[in-house]
């Protein structure tokens, strides 16, 4: 049954976002770390994010399918967690995870000793898992343009190679905090590794188990930037985020504050006011693809014409987050014209219409990024159950707010 979320229009927000969860990226991290580390540490705050819930579930099953459904990630790192650990599996997932590119892990795991086997089509998934054959080699060239999280599923495996492991990352590399976080969290868990320029290098090591806490998730709080900047009176609380991150989406702090929101921290709480904000935005979104649509829409809704780099890898995300961000923009008279293969501008709207219907393409962000437009017009989401992936309690902090 198709649902709709209807948002009642609302342009005062004073509260606290309780439920924004835990970072997905840390969390998923851990969890792989903690069961290389023989699952002996105990994660706190964990998120409720399906896509952690997932990880949670697959990544000490006896089944033999594993579904990652939507997620990534799970799939990623989940792919090179059982070859590396000689475990056999077939991995597979929704119908836009068997879109979602592959072959360059793959590629990477069979040169150092997996059998790995495409179940349909080359170079996506489904796969299956045939096992290790023993460290065929202690180097891998791999491109960085794609996706960061082969490399961060490389790096994790790394340690516990016989021969350790260097990756000679290739071309542009994006999402570089991300490659960061993974560097961070195995150095909480007793590994060190040294990424510099663009090499990786892993020596063989073990992880010793610790505990760990999970921080709050920076591009889930990206939102309630986006409700503040819209908002025509903003006093927002959010639990849980600390300025210096391990997380590279806390960049929002800095975008924002071209958008007309002040961070602060108060009784350890961010504290979300509102300022001025600037006529035109230039941003480079190479190494924060997430924060994306939340930009676009904030600066189509407050008339502010965008220069945005670095939107490549949204091609490849949950949907064609480019096309479904031109499809959705211009129900409120905005644009998001690619200008050439690496450049586009974000034409702001003149006026916004009374009210509009946003569909959602089965891509949390497209519904958590369109939501703050209810500050300032009636707004209807397609299903709005798509939040689970990342936010699973989005609506319900909204209704804090009395936005639902
Ligand atoms: O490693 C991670 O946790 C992630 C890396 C990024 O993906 P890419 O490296 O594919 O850009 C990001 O978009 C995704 O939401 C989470
Ligand atoms: C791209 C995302 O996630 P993933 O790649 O892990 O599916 C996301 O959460 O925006």
């Amino acid at each position: 049954m198709d649902t709709t979320i209807h948002l009642k229009r609302t342009n005062v927000l004073k509260g606290t976002a309780t439920l924004l969860p835990a970072s997905k990226s840390i969390n998923n991290r851990a969890l792989i770390i903690n069961a290389l580390a023989g699952s002996k540490s105990e994660i706190q705050n964990m998120s409720d994010a399906n896509d952690v819930q997932l990880m949670l579930r697959l990544v000490n099953s006896k089944d033999e399918t594993i579904d990652v459904e939507d997620a990534g990630t799970t799939m990623r790192f989940l792919t090179a967690y059982f070859s590396i650990t000689n475990q056999h599996k077939v991995l597979t997932g929704t119908s836009r995870m068997k879109e979602r590119p592959i072959g360059i892990l793959v590629n990477a795991l069979r040169s150092l000793g997996a059998t790995i086997d495409y179940i349909e089509k080359d170079g996506y998934p489904p796969l299956k898992l045939s096992g290790f054959a023993g460290q065929k080699t202690d180097t891998i060239k791999i491109r960085g343009d794609v996706s960061s999280q082969f490399i961060s599923a490389l790096m994790m495996v790394a340690p516990i190679l016989p021969k350790g492991l260097t990756l000679e990352l290739e071309g542009k590399i994006g999402s570089r905090p991300y490659i960061e976080m993974t560097a961070s969290i195995m150095k909480h868990f007793g590994v060190s590794s040294d990424f510099k320029d663009n090499k990786v290098i892993v020596a063989p090591q073990k992880y010793i188990p610790a505990p760990f806490t999970v921080e709050s998730d920076w591009s889930g709080a990206s939102y309630w930037f986006a409700f503040a900047a819209l908002a025509e009176k903003a006093e927002i609380y959010l639990p849980k985020l600390y300025l210096e991150s391990l997380q590279g989406d806390s960049v929002i702090v800095k975008i924002m504050e071209q958008l007309g929101v002040q961070a602060s921290m108060e009784n350890s709480l961010l504290k979300l006011t509102k300022k001025e904000s600037v006529k035109e935005l230039h941003w480079d979104f190479t190494h924060c693809p997430d924060l994306g649509q939340t930009v676009a829409v904030v600066c189509a809704a407050k008339g502010i014409k965008g220069y945005f780099t670095g939107l490549e890898s949204l091609r490849i995300k949950e949907t064609d987050r480019i096309a479904a961000l031109q499809n959705e923009l211009q129900k409120i008279g905005g644009n998001l014209v690619e200008v050439d293969a690496a450049h586009w501008t974000l034409i702001p709207s003149s006026s916004l219409p009374d009210k509009a219907f946003f569909n959602t393409y089965k891509d949390h962000r497209m519904a958590m990024a369109f939501a703050p437009l209810a500050t300032l017009m009636n707004v209807e989401i397609e299903k709005p159950e798509v939040v689970r992936k990342s936010y699973p309690n989005f609506w319900n902090d909204l209704k804090e707010f009395g936005l639902v």
